[in-house]
């Protein structure tokens, strides 16, 4: 039975400033690495066959520090930007809260969990779905219809497109499906690569 785990990384410097981060390269907080610390504690008595992760480095950071606590370093890690967050367009590093006194909470919620509305310049999820699923059907799929134990940690929009695929939520629902930093997501398939089951850990 194959088994994959999403982990959104744990919070970022830009998390804790609630600014608008997207494609913005920025670091873990100090409280970032010790969320990332205790998803690792979450995942003892897993195996990792393979993990996945984008190119930005508090999603790396994040597997990293969960791979050096359950002592799996040296399982292959592939990187790649199809699981890169939503890229924000004009609104990277605005302060989410002023963004929300200016064009009100209903258009920076729009802005924030629609399927298909786009930021200024930015991706919708839609948009972010188009790159997540393909690479996820070519480079994650097989592996997990091989029977293996897969690691995925990247970003709250990518893992919301995913999501919104393993479990076939609406638009409607999506508009309601927050990830939480730093917390372990278990889907766990039959062998024709249905879920069977999902959990956070
Ligand atoms: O700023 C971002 O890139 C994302 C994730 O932190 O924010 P949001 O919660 O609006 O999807």
């Amino acid at each position: 039975m194959g088994r994959l785990v999403l982990l959104r990384h744990g919070e970022s410097q830009w998390n804790l400033e609630n600014r608008f981060t997207g494609w913005v390269d920025v670091p873990l907080s100090q409280r970032g690495m010790q969320e990332a610390k205790n998803a690792g504690d979450k995942l003892r008595g897993f195996t990792f066959d393979r993990a996945f992760t984008s190119v930005l480095v508090r999603a790396n950071e994040t597997l990293r520090i969960v791979l050096e606590a359950i002592g799996q370093t040296t399982i292959p890690i592939e990187k790649d930007k199809a699981l890169n967050e939503r890229m924000y367009g004009e609104l990277q590093g605005l302060n989410k809260a002023e963004t929300a006194k200016k064009y009100g909470d209903e258009q920076v919620k729009i802005w924030r969990r629609s399927f298909d509305v786009r930021p200024p310049g930015g991706e919708s999820l839609k948009d972010t779905a188009e790159r997540v699923l393909p690479y996820y059907a070519r480079h994650i799929k097989p592996y997990v219809l091989k029977g293996e134990t897969i690691l995925i940690a990247a970003h709250g929009n990518s893992l919301r497109a995913l999501v919104m695929e393993l479990e076939r939520l609406s638009r409607e629902q999506v508009l309601e499906l927050n990830i939480p930093t730093g917390a372990p997501l278990l889907y766990e398939f039959d062998q024709n690569g249905n879920v069977v089951s999902h959990r956070y850990l």
